[in-house]
């Protein structure tokens, strides 16, 4: 394993949480806890050992990815950071389970990230109107 390799491996560790973890923290997936249902899989609102709320994206199990595949498109995720983006803490791989574990956003902040970029689109087309 070249160096780089190994300072990937060691970033994606750092971001890599415990299965029982998460499954203790969302009261094992239960449906009290589902916020809702996207694309690629449910999502569960939990709470980890030091209060912090999370939502947790259940993959669904037919993606196809590889393991390695997975943990680079998390690492690169995780990278990402703006204000307008919902931020990655990690993710858990275990057997044919994937999670990614997202902060947890109230309703009103979801709203007001969407009216913010609507805001800022619509400023945009009137500037390009004028
Ligand atoms: N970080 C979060 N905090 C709070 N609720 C969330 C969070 N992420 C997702 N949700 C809830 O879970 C639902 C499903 O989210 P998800 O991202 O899987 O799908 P989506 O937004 O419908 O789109 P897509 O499947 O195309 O990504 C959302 O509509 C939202 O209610």
């Amino acid at each position: 394993m070249c160096t780089e390799d190994a300072d990937e491996s060691r970033s994606a560790e750092s971001l890599q949480f415990d299965f029982g973890t998460i499954r203790v923290a969302t009261d094992d997936f239960s449906e009290a806890n589902k916020l809702g249902q996207g694309g690629f899989g449910s999502v569960y609102r939990g709470k980890l050992p030091n209060g912090e709320e999370i939502a947790v994206k259940r993959l669904s199990m037919d993606s196809g990815q590889g393991d390695l595949e997975f943990k680079n498109d998390v690492l690169l995720m995780a990278m990402l950071q703006h204000r307008n983006l919902i931020r990655l803490l990690g993710f858990c791989l275990e057997g044919n389970e994937r999670l990614l574990v997202y902060e947890y956003l109230p309703n009103i902040s979801l709203d007001h990230i969407i009216f913010g970029m609507t805001d800022l689109c619509i400023f945009f087309n009137f500037k390009n109107l004028l």
